[in-house]
């Protein structure tokens, strides 16, 4: 087995003067080969970013390959028609398809035609360039097991364009398209693998062409501005060279973020880019793609067989894990693929799992001396072949986009921080805003969720109020309707209601003086159809008196005028009418009647239509004039006494019956009350104490009768007694004849002394008594009057309600 050896350049990539397009924008390679320590080339001013250098030296290895990245501007609608091909032509942003595998059996050589002797080719390609199967002489001589292996190509021959052009144009093409590719040649030392990726001046291999090719879709594409980046890199040993800066080795693998962005979804949303609004560059993203192109080290330093390691052979790390890799890839689905154990495959992740298109170019000798190398090598083939790509667009934002999609994303943080902070909202930690505002916001939010919550609750009962008030009016109008059906009902039972039945089976109770209004309505309209008929004879009167003035008749006018205009019962109907029309004011007053029905009823009662009550119907009053009536009229009258009015003052004559209702409760209440009291022990005390009360006054009145007697008596004994000391005085002119007479007259007036106190006495007495008993009388004649008003009103209401017919 042959040990690594330097491969020169065949076909040199260019340096730094591949060129990088237009500001920001534009395509590029990067390219991986064999190791070769001895390729010296101008340090490029750009690399691929996904790498960086290292000053530190690496050990000998044996991995070499070749790639290159493209960054693509965006696709515009004014893009030349591409050239035609299943694939480039394809404008769906996802490509779902398996690896495109073709396996080239390059001439057998000379060395080899002389070490086999007679037969040196084991292998042939079949049936339309792709099947290989055992030439068929050495499937004879060698009696090997006939085995067969189809690839998308299998081709043999030294022609480079052939290969290039079936198996890796489409994928150059899609790569300038926003598809990252990826095309590596693997196979056994000394099969061709650098002559089909390099080639040769003649034969320009796969990498030359794709430059090629990369740059004539840039000159056609004149109108879209392309960067392109290059890159040429040799994996030796695990150690990254980048061969167009040689002092620049054991380079450092960064995952691009950029391109990581975009493919996790993208958070600039940069969106397809044809839905971008065309030559709007501000907002434009950019298609980056990596095309990959890779000269792998030779297939036999996969092996991890012990016994090569004996004999010396290098174990490739990175073609060992790129064989894992693929294994796992066709072999286990969801199990871990082992990219980042080796450089090449995390160099070639993106591509491998599965968002890339991948050309495989698998080479081997057609030598018999080969033939297990190249067997494995076809076995390699084919376990590629099942692996599945879904190669995607790669869109990132450019500079100047990227820059305005952060500043558009500051400018809405920014916004909705202000709108939080305006309505008081919870910041939360972290935003930015201090903690003294935060506990601020906090109690206004919760200040405004209680404000809220209270609304709720207001809100709620209104609600529940109105449907209440909803359901009662819509009974009562059931109730209206069904009364103004049955207003003829006959069966009606006695008593101070009426009982009806609603159209949902409600059991109704109404005055009898809904009945009667209701009654008077009807007379009302019965009264308007004979008068109705009765102009109508008048009608016919004035036809028959005109027919005959037209034939010529004699007609007495004066009397027809006279007769036709002698009865104006019309106009009192009329007014009769409005009278009826008038009680709605009543409603005025009246709980429960929505102020806006009511504004809507007086509407329709001044007949202005003034925009509150236009929405119900309009009552059609008759004018004055003394027409003649016709069937219109009639109709007219008929809808006049069923309008909503009519319904309103059903409502209130149910409201002023409920009210009523409330009145005779309370009446009852205190009434039974009444009963209860006279009944009681209370009352009967009180009536004990009104008789006791009565019997004293009776016996004070006595008393003070005596006593007034006996000061009348006492009076009288004094005035004798003056009349005596009189006589007494004038037998003093003539002297005395006996001393008793005088002792007599002391005694007399001693006497009469005492009398006169005692009356005076007696007097006092008599006034104290008079005064208490007075206080006392008056006491209980308060009280006996206020329960005779008492008494009063209760026969007061008792009658009222007799006469009301509530009783
Ligand atoms: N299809 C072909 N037609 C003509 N000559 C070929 C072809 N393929 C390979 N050769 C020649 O075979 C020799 C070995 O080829 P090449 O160097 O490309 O092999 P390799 O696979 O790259 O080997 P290594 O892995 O050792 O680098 C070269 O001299 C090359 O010119």
């Amino acid at each position: 087995m042959s040990a690594p050896r330097p491969v020169s350049r065949q076909q040199p990539l260019p340096g730094s003067g591949l060129g990088l397009g237009g500001p920001g924008l534009g395509a590029g390679i990067s390219a991986l080969r064999k190791p070769s320590p001895s390729l010296a080339t101008a340090p490029p001013k750009s690399v691929l970013p996904t790498l960086e250098r290292r000053s530190e030296h690496s050990s000998a290895g044996a991995a070499s390959v070749v790639s290159a990245s493209a960054h693509l501007a965006p696709q515009t609608p004014t893009a030349p028609e591409r050239p035609a091909s299943p694939s480039a032509s394809t404008a769906s942003p996802t490509k779902t398809e398996n690896v495109t595998v073709t396996v080239r059996i390059r001439p057998t050589s000379d060395s080899e035609l002389k070490a086999a002797g007679g037969l040196t080719e084991a292998w042939a390609v079949t049936d339309d360039a792709s099947k290989i199967t055992y030439a068929d002489d050495y499937a004879v001589n060698t009696r090997r097991t006939p085995v067969e292996y189809i690839y998308d190509h299998a081709l043999t021959g030294s022609d480079n364009e052939e290969i290039y052009n079936s198996s890796v144009k489409n994928l150059v093409q899609s790569a300038m398209e926003g598809y990252n590719g990826t095309v590596f040649a693997y196979g056994q030392t000394s099969s061709g693998k650098t002559y089909t990726m390099s080639g040769t001046e003649s034969q320009p291999g796969i990498t030359p062409r794709s430059v090629e090719d990369i740059f004539k879709y840039i000159r056609e594409n004149s109108d879209r501005e392309f960067l392109l980046r290059v890159s040429y890199l040799e994996i030796y040993n695990e150690s990254i060279r980048d061969l167009l800066s040689p002092e620049s080795i054991d380079l450092r693998i960064h995952e691009d973020r950029r391109v990581i962005e975009s493919r996790e979804g993208s958070p600039g949303n940069a969106g397809s880019p044809t839905s971008r609004k065309p030559g709007s560059k501000s907002a434009s993203a950019v298609r980056v793609s990596q095309l990959n192109l890779i000269d792998l080290a030779g297939s036999e330093k996969a092996t991890s067989n012990e016994e090569r390691r004996k004999e010396g052979a290098f174990i490739n790390k990175s073609l060992l894990t790129l064989g894992t890799v693929i294994s796992k890839l066709t072999e286990e689905k969801g199990a871990h693929i082992p990219y980042r154990d080796s450089k090449l495959t995390r160099i070639l992740q993106s591509s491998l799992n599965g968002s890339a298109r991948v050309s495989v170019i698998c080479t081997i000798s057609p030598s018999v001396l080969n033939v297990e190398e190249s067997h494995n090598t076809l076995k390699f083939a084919a376990r590629v072949k099942k692996v599945v790509t879904k190669a995607q667009t790669n869109q990132v934002m450019d500079d100047k986009a990227l820059l305005e999609k952060y500043r558009r994303e500051i400018s809405e943080l920014r916004a909705q921080l202000m709108l939080t902070a305006a309505s008081g909202g919870d910041s939360g930690a972290g935003s930015g805003v201090p903690n003294g505002k935060q506990a601020e916001l906090s109690t206004l939010l919760e200040k405004e969720r209680m404000k809220h919550e209270e609304e709720i609750v207001e809100m709620n009962m209104v609600r529940n109020a109105l449907k209440e008030r909803i359901d009662h009016l819509t009974k009562l109008i059931l109730t209206s309707q069904s009364i103004n059906t049955k207003a003829a009902a006959p069966e009606q039972p006695a008593g101070r209601y009426t009982v009806e039945t609603s159209a949902d089976g409600t059991v109704l109770e109404f005055p009898k003086e809904i009945e009667s209004r209701l009654a008077r309505k009807d007379a009302i309209v019965k009264e308007l159809q004979v008068e109705l008929e009765a102009q109508q004879e008048k009608f016919a009167l004035m036809k028959a008196a005109l027919e005959k003035t037209v034939k010529g008749e004699a007609v007495d006018l004066e009397k027809t005028l006279a007769k036709v205009e002698q009865d104006p019962p019309r106009e009192r109907l009329l007014n009769e009418k409005r009278a009826s029309i008038m009680n709605i004011n009543s409603l005025e007053n009246m709980e429960g009647v929505n102020p806006a029905d009511l504004a809507a009823l007086k509407a329709l009662q001044r007949g202005s239509g003034d925009g509150v009550g236009s929405a119900l119907p309009q009552p059609k009053m008759r004018d004055n004039s003394n027409g003649p009536l016709s069937l219109e009229d009639e109709e007219r009258d008929d809808e006049l006494m069923d309008t909503p009015w009519n319904r309103e003052e059903l409502r209130s004559l149910r409201q002023a019956k409920r009210e009523l209702e409330i009145i005779v409760i309370e009446q009852e209440q205190k009434l039974e009350d009444m009963v209860a009291f006279e009944d009681s022990d209370d009352f009967r005390n009180l009536v004990l104490e009104m008789e006791d009360q009565r019997e004293r006054i009776v016996a004070m009145e006595e008393e003070r009768e005596d006593m007034r007697m006996t000061i009348t008596e006492l009076r009288n004994t004094i005035r004798k007694m003056e009349l005596r000391q009189s006589s007494s005085q004038a037998e003093m002119v003539t002297p005395p004849t006996s001393s008793s007479s005088s002792g007599g007259m002391a005694t007399s007036y001693s006497s009469m002394a005492a009398a006169e106190a005692r009356i005076k006495e007696l007097e006092a007495i008599a006034q104290r008594e008079r005064r208490m008993r007075m206080d006392e009388q008056n006491r209980n004649m308060g009280r006996i009057a206020s329960m005779g008003a008492e008494l009063t009103m209760m026969k007061a209401e008792l009658s009222v309600r007799n006469l009301a017919g509530y009783s």
